[in-house]
């Protein structure tokens, strides 16, 4: 096998946000080049550079089976003290997604020394945290003709799981989710004569406290939702009134009749707050590609059982969390399974200490080629 552990910390040091990640992209063709090409082809898309496809074709191809790894960074200052930490400042794989990626060229180097016997298709994509690469790449019509996935694979590290350890369920795993960008605009002035200004920090604080009773007051106690308003920038010093205040934050539910609820009511509470304080609010919601992830039944039946069925597999069966994917999307097109790979580790998945063990790595490529070897024989 690959030396998954020292891809891992390469890909580790050089994390890039969504629709950048131009060094990550050149290091996973430069070590897809270094497999055995006989039945590899690469593909590049113009229109989403950073994107990498790889099909491997299959000695009696029934059907195509897609693996997706997605490969963007988030906008966080790593605080691991590891070695191996990010190289570019303000930036850092706080989410894992190096793990993924290693995961991915493990399970391809694998097929690519051992010809499966249907068509593999790998997709390295962009833009999972912001910009949805997922839709991106499918409304660019890159699962059309000879890239045409049947069904499709891919994974998310899981820091509360066992290092190695296998999680889904045959429902929804991941909640959809809406980026909300909100801009309040009053009128700035001096902190001693709020008379004649209008305080855009004010207004921030009303609609921010309002939006905390719409889960609070308006979903059912026995329904699932979440609204996180994680940005907020207004002012410049103590003794000057704000103009402006940004808000952006995101909402999160496990169907789309939830969603669009939560999006209705944000914009009605935008409104109130709009007419009570007189100041302009707008408000952006923004789905993009992040549909609920909705695993297929019938292939997850499967991949529960196979999994379950292993001896060297720690399967464990998962509830849906409001984490959001937009695997979502293309689970929405495609059928398939998104699934949890362990990585054991005591910070939560954007913590700038995240630092998933490693030693999850092999075990997860095992099970995973395992699990395509036996989709290919059904
Ligand atoms: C696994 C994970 O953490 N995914 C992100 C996806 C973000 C979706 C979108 N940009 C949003 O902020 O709503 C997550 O925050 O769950």
């Amino acid at each position: 096998m690959i030396d998954l552990i020292q891809i891992r910390r390469d890909l580790h040091q050089i994390p890039e946000l969504a629709l950048n990640e131009v060094q990550t992209h050149d290091y996973l063709l430069k070590t897809v080049k270094n497999f055995p090409q006989t039945w590899l082809t690469i593909r590049e898309v113009p229109e989403l550079p950073t994107a990498l496809l790889v099909k491997v074709s299959g000695t009696d191809p029934k059907r195509t089976i897609g693996y997706r790894a997605d490969i963007d960074a988030l906008p966080v200052t790593e605080n691991t003290g590891l070695p191996f930490s990010s190289k570019h400042p303000g930036i850092a794989h706080a989410c894992g997604h190096d793990m993924h990626m290693t995961v991915a060229l493990g399970v391809l180097s694998h097929f690519a020394e051992n010809q499966p016997k249907d068509d593999l298709i790998f997709f390295f994509q962009p833009a999972e945290e912001a910009e949805y690469g997922g839709k991106r790449a499918y409304d660019l019509g890159v699962f059309e003709g000879d890239w045409h996935v049947d069904e499709f694979y891919g994974l998310h590290d899981r820091p509360d799981l066992p290092a190695g350890a296998i999680g889904t369920n045959p429902g929804t795993l991941f909640a959809g989710t809406t980026e909300i960008n909100v801009d309040i605009i009053g009128r700035g002035g001096h902190a001693a004569f709020p008379q004649n200004a209008n305080d855009a920090v004010v207004a921030a604080a009303y609609f921010i406290t309002q939006v905390q009773t719409i889960v609070s007051r308006n979903i059912a106690p026995t329904d699932s939702a979440v609204i996180t308003l994680g940005k907020l920038q207004a002012g410049t010093i103590r003794n000057v009134i704000a103009d402006h205040a940004r808000i952006e934050g995101t909402l999160r539910g496990f169907t789309q009749k939830a969603i669009s609820y939560l999006q209705g009511r944000l914009k009605q509470v935008a409104q109130g707050v709009a007419e009570s304080f007189d100041c302009e609010v707008n408000i952006e919601l923004n789905q993009g590609g992040y549909y609920p992830v909705e695993n297929n039944p019938e292939l997850t039946h499967d991949f529960m059982t196979y999994m379950q069925s292993q001896p060297d597999v720690n399967f464990i069966e998962t509830p849906g969390v409001m984490t959001g994917e937009d695997f979502g999307y293309l689970l929405n097109k495609i059928p398939g399974t998104m699934f949890w790979l362990g990585v054991n580790d005591s910070h939560e998945l954007h913590s700038a200490e995240l630092s998933p063990d490693e030693s999850a790595l092999v075990p997860g490529v095992n099970a995973i080629c395992g699990f395509l070897a036996h989709r290919m024989s059904e």
